[in-house]
């Protein structure tokens, strides 16, 4: 492979490409982490971090509190700047990214996060809505009332899909947790990203609605064939979910691994 099959679009779609734990799966690459490194001020929180993400894996990262998975989902997605190394992700170098090949990259991708983040006052329409923002940022996409048709009746079809439409006109502080996580995925999904990133996604929720939540994320998005890089604490998830698993620990990435490949006691070490 050639650094112009990763920043060529084009070139991706045609020339199959090998992944470290994948080697024979033949797929584009979406993410490729070359040696990164992130510090804050003088904390090194990891170095040396390298890997390639094929289209349409699932990938849990796992690891300890303060092992700096979220921080990494934070660097793949170029919203900090990494220290040292680079990430690529759609072909794109993320931190030479700006302006119109920014927005491009920024609409292609979505983000479920361990607190929905849902504006309270406005509907649950409204709130899928948000989901075209990255895309076409400003006001028509604030409000379902103002928005396009296509992207209100994009936006009615992902709440079917999270099983929610009969709530689209509820305001978005009336719902459950779980329920509100379901609308924030309907907002990731809306505008049909290529990559989706989750960090912890199932956090905030008691034990029968992550279940439900993360079955309904991952039947999704596995119909859909987008990339998924997931945070998560529960091994069970990880194994059962993930494709793959990468895993942080002292600052390295320790774990680059089929789930298939795996055991828990093999995960469980990561937290020694
Ligand atoms: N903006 C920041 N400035 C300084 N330090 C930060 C910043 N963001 C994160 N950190 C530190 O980086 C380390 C890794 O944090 P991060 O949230 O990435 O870990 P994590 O593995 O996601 O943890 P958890 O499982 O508890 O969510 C922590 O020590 C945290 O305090």
């Amino acid at each position: 492979m050639t650094d112009l099959d990763l920043i060529d679009p084009a070139a991706r779609q045609a020339r199959p490409v090998a992944t470290g734990a994948h080697s024979a799966l033949v797929s584009p690459v979406d993410i490729e982490a070359r040696e990164v490194a992130k510090t804050f001020g003088d904390t090194a929180i990891f170095d040396g971090v390298s890997f390639r993400l094929a289209r349409g894996e699932a990938v849990a990262l796992v690891g300890a509190n303060g092992a700096g998975k979220s921080t990494l989902l934070r660097c793949l997605m170029g919203l900090i700047p990494v220290s040292a190394g680079s990430v690529h992700l759609l072909g794109e170098e993320t931190s030479a990214a700006q302006g119109t090949a920014l927005r491009s990259l920024r609409a292609q991708v979505g983000l479920v996060s361990q607190k929905h983040n849902l504006v309270p006052r406005l509907s649950v329409l409204s709130n899928v809505v948000h989901g075209f923002l990255g895309k076409s940022p400003g006001l028509r996409h604030w409000s379902h009332m103002l928005a396009p048709d296509a992207s209100r009746s994009a936006a009615m079809h992902a709440l079917e899909k999270v099983g929610l439409a009969d709530f689209a006109t509820r305001r978005a502080d009336r719902l459950s947790g779980g329920q509100s996580q379901r609308v924030a995925i309907a907002r990731a999904i809306v505008s049909r990203p290529k990559v989706l990133f989750a960090d912890e996604p199932c956090a905030s929720l008691d034990p029968s609605a992550g279940e439900d939540v993360m079955e309904l994320f991952f039947r999704l998005v596995k119909d859909e064939g987008v990339t998924v890089v997931f945070t998560s604490h529960n091994i069970e998830h990880a194994l059962r979910f993930g494709d793959r698993i990468l895993g942080l620990s002292n600052g390295k990435l320790q774990l680059d691994a089929t789930a298939a490949s795996l055991s828990p006691s093999d995960l469980r070490g990561l937290y020694d």
